[in-house]
């Protein structure tokens, strides 16, 4: 799909990047000539999935573990991966903490562990790796991570809603503000793709995973694949005019909830003959 060396020797900081989405991402950069950095609190889990990712795609994949709720722990972590390549191209800002749950039923600690990773984690991962590229006088850019309900909000995960609708507000200003020093902020809203972090938290049941997808159009999740394809491109060089931007890849899942007749789609052809005979009738 694309030119062999279309994130060559590219610098690409991902958190998260030991598990889920955040590593199928990096192994698609590695075999797109990638350099990886991948951080996350655990760090046996990091230099597991280091080893494995270079055994299988070749490059180098660097760790460092770090909580990204702790700005200082943040900025060492940025500083050592800077440190390590001598430099920072590229952010993927793919951290993240949630689960379903009653909002009246949360604690204070609960909302904070969301907003925290998600919100405050990604802001200061930006703010970080942002003064050192200004200060370098080169560019950069950030691609962060969120989902479709930024804008819709829902119920039952609303820590994370407030939190990813502010990631994507923080990206589009910062669009614009950083935009003076090379630097691009975009973010990509993802629908359903299987990760054992989302399903065991998000669609802990068979019956809740079938809810999940029964809500695409498409009638099927996304493939990893699909998702490290789109970050990839917006990475590239060759797009380096998107900026401010929020690309959806969810088989039309978001869009299929906000039509108020989109569950039609599960009438049966003879109910519509029916159905169709009662309108042209009324309408007579
Ligand atoms: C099926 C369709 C999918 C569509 C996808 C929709 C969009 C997806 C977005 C995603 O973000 S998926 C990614 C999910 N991955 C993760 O969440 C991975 C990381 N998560 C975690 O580490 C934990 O879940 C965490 C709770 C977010 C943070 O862990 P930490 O160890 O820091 O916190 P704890 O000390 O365990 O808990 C803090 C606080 O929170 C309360 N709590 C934890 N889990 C729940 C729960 N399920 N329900 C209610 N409350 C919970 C916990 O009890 C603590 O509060 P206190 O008891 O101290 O008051
Ligand atoms: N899967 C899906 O269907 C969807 C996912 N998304 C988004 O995609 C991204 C990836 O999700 P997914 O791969 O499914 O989830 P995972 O749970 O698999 O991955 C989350 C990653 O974040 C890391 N992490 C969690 N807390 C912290 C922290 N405090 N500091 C540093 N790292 C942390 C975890 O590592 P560790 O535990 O080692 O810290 C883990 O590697 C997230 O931003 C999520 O919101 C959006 C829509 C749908």
């Amino acid at each position: 799909m694309f030119r062999s060396d279309l994130l060559k020797d590219k610098v690409i900081i991902i958190t998260g990047g030991g598990s889920g989405l955040g590593r199928s991402m990096g192994e698609r950069f590695l075999e797109l000539g990638a350099k990886l950095a991948i951080t996350s609190r655990n760090a046996e889990k990091l230099t597991n999935a280091a080893n494995e990712m270079m055994a299988e795609k070749g490059g180098e994949v660097f760790t460092v573990s770090c909580d990204v709720r702790d700005p200082e722990a943040v900025e060492q972590m940025i500083d050592s991966v800077w440190n390590h390549f001598g430099t920072v191209d590229i952010l993927v800002n793919n951290a993240a903490g949630n689960f379903i749950s009653p909002t009246e039923k949360l604690s204070h600690r609960a909302v904070d562990a969301v907003l925290g990773i998600v919100l405050h984690g990604t802001f200061y991962c930006t703010l970080a790796l942002g003064k050192k590229w200004i200060e370098a006088g080169r560019g950069g850019q950030c691609l962060n991570i969120v989902t479709t309900y930024a804008w819709t909000g829902s119920g039952f995960v609303v820590p994370s809603a407030a939190a990813k609708a502010g990631v994507l507000g923080m990206t589009r200003s910062l669009a614009v503000e950083w935009a003076r020093y090379g630097i691009r902020m975009n973010a990509i809203a993802p629908g359903p793709f299987p990760t054992q972090g989302a399903w065991e938290r998000l669609a802990p049941t068979p019956e809740l995973a079938e809810q999940a997808l029964n809500r695409v159009p498409l009638r099927r999740v996304g493939e990893h694949s699909e998702l490290a394809n789109l970050a990839a491109y917006m990475l590239a060089d060759e797009a380096g005019y998107i900026n401010g931007e929020c690309i959806t890849i969810d088989g039309g899942e978001w869009l299929y909830g906000a039509g108020q007749f989109s569950g039609l789609d599960r009438l049966p052809n003879e109910m519509w003959d029916m159905l169709s005979k009662m309108t042209k009738k009324s309408g007579s």
